[in-house]
């Protein structure tokens, strides 16, 4: 099965291009990042895929079933869950808080929560190894930490698919090995991952399968092996 494609999928922001009948598909169970120099479309592609921007032509297909325009709550509900670049938790909120009303935007009311919910959301955040932060205010995390409260608040959820904004950007390099181990490790349990990253240590060492964007279009896909060696990767990167 092909987890998540799109068909077509092109978006403009004035004259801006930013995707071009972008044709792409990424590999249902496995660790796929989608890489490419700044600007060429990336966040754009996973607002148009999660519902936040409507795209202009094209579709999005997600279990062979057609999601496109499809509100974010909906494509949420279908298994696609995802973290954002800049990171969004409720800083003046518990940890703990933050992750039981990314679940449900009710238990931003106390009280309106169950034990189970509870359980669950420590378990996650024990997973994410942040369970001692449970009472802390997010404020006082420092941003790696804030990444993984965010993790944890997207998989209570439980999606079938996360697709991940910049998990490193900005963290230090002890949580990065972090990152990557979990991301691993969630995806040995069953989850597809696409993981938009500019780091490549990282992005080479956990993908199973690699996109290549420039200029709002895959110029190449492969494993890491291939891709680290693509002429049209390292022309679209370093200009030769
Ligand atoms: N809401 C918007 N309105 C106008 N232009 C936008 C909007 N969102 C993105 N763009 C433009 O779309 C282009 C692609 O941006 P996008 O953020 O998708 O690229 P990216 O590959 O994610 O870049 P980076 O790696 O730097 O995060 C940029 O030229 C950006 O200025």
């Amino acid at each position: 099965m092909r987890s998540l494609e799109t068909v077509e999928l092109t978006k403009a922001f004035g004259g801006n291009v930013v995707l071009d009948k972008t044709t792409v598909s990424f590999r249902h169970g496995k660790v796929n990042a989608l890489i490419g120099p700044n600007g060429s479309g990336k966040t754009t592609f996973f607002n148009c895929v999660t519902g936040m921007i409507r795209p202009d032509s094209g579709r999005v297909l997600y279990g062979g079933a057609d999601i496109t325009r499809r509100a974010p709550h909906a494509i949420a509900r279908a298994g696609i869950g995802r973290t954002f670049q800049l990171c969004r938790v409720f800083p003046r909120m518990t940890v703990l808080d933050n992750v039981l009303a990314a679940a449900r935007p009710a238990n931003l009311f106390r009280g309106a929560r169950g034990r189970a919910e509870v359980d669950r959301a420590r378990g996650w955040l024990t997973k994410l190894g942040i369970e001692h932060l449970a009472g802390a205010e997010a404020r006082n995390l420092s941003w790696g930490q804030q990444k993984l409260l965010e993790l944890a608040g997207v998989l209570m959820s439980e999606p079938e698919t996360v697709l991940l904004d910049e998990p490193a950007g900005g963290v230090n390099p002890a949580l990065l090995d972090r990152i990557g181990g979990l991301v691993r490790e969630l995806n040995a349990e069953g989850r597809t991952f696409v993981i938009v990253e500019h780091n490549m240590d990282l992005v080479m060492s956990i993908s199973d399968h690699i996109v290549v964007f420039d200029r709002g279009r895959p110029i190449a896909e492969g494993p890491p092996a291939a891709i680290r060696s693509d002429e049209r990767v390292l022309g679209a990167y370093l200009g030769v």
